[in-house]
């Protein structure tokens, strides 16, 4: 479980991070969204104690994150991949953090085989794509068997192969009761594999939702109706208060009523009907209509 508070960060000028609060339950892959420079990686860090808050908190299993005795047994996290000792092998890297944590021998071999990395630990990590090394990053967060997990957009950069299993990976650990956070800015890739999404923009909460209620509450969404009687059809919707549209392959694209309500209209009216369903917005224009809406209040509020 994871507990931000009333999170504030700022540099400088910059807010970066603005009153966030969110909770982050075990047993989900909780998806973290947000644009560029939206606040995602400052509020990681602050929940990692690498960054101090200017204001409020983030507790990681009821306390911060500095105040864990064995922080690595309890929260793993895979921030930079890129931040290992290039000239060692993957398997003495992980070796070495495994000793300073009191972590035995076995575990660094179990968790390179849980990442793939088996057959390549003898190489030295300078040489490993980047694939390679956020499974090496991966890895190491799982040292300690931890029941929080972090991890800073762990796609980047990875073919479908990688990103298929991360995915699978992450639901995998969800699966077995851990907490698990995911930044992204990649809206496809989070509508597979999160379960719940924290939205955030410019520094601020969007949304805190579950990913099916992220895209029902977008306005993208509409009933897609076809009829041979649309010319009939489409005033009397527009009477009843629907913005009416025609779709790109025939029919009409309705919003502002739900299916129960355009087709109890279309019987009063004795309109057939050959289609009638509903259209749901992919998370792609949800996030977009998201994020649209908090640059818009940001520029306003910075005129005033
Ligand atoms: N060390 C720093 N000093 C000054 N400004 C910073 C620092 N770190 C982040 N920022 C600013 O804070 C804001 C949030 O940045 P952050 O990296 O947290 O966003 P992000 O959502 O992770 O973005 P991205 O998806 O691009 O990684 C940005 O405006 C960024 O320029």
């Amino acid at each position: 479980m994871i507990e931000v508070r009333g999170l504030t960060k700022d540099y400088g000028r910059t807010r970066a991070v603005d009153d966030l609060s969110f909770d982050v339950r075990p047993g989900h892959v909780t998806g973290f969204l947000g644009p560029n420079g939206a606040g995602k990686s400052t509020t990681m860090r602050m929940i990692l104690g690498l960054d101090r808050p200017t204001r409020g908190t983030a507790l990681v299993l009821g306390r911060q994150y500095p105040a864990h005795h064995r922080p690595l047994w309890e929260v793993g996290a895979v921030l930079e991949s890129r931040a290992v000792h290039g000239g060692r092998s993957a398997y003495h890297h992980l070796l070495c953090l495994a000793q300073s944590n009191g972590i035995g021998r076995r575990r660094v071999h179990e968790v390179l085989g849980l990442v793939g990395l088996g057959e390549a630990a003898g190489r030295r990590a300078r040489t490993f794509s980047l694939g390679m090394s956020q499974r090496l990053g991966l890895a190491a967060a799982l040292l300690g068997d931890p029941a929080v997990l972090l991890c800073d957009e762990p796609v980047n950069g990875l073919d479908p192969e990688g990103i298929h299993w991360i995915r699978s990976l992450l639901r995998t650990l969800a699966a077995q009761g851990r907490t698990i956070f995911v930044s992204s800015h990649l809206m496809s890739e989070m509508a597979l594999t999160a379960d719940h999404l924290i939205v955030v923009g410019r520094g601020r909460l969007l949304a805190d939702a579950s990913v099916a209620e992220v895209i029902a509450a977008s306005v993208s969404g509409y009933v897609l109706v076809r009829s041979p009687d649309d010319t009939v059809l489409a005033p009397r919707l527009r009477a009843a208060g629907a913005t009416v549209r025609p779709h790109r392959d025939g029919g009409l694209e309705v919003s502002g009523l739900d299916c129960a309500a355009v087709g109890e209209l279309a019987g009063r009216a004795g309109v057939v009907l050959h289609e009638l369903s509903p259209q749901q917005a992919s998370l792609e224009a949800a996030f977009l209509e998201l994020t649209a809406g908090s640059v818009d209040f940001a520029s306003e509020s910075g005129a005033s």
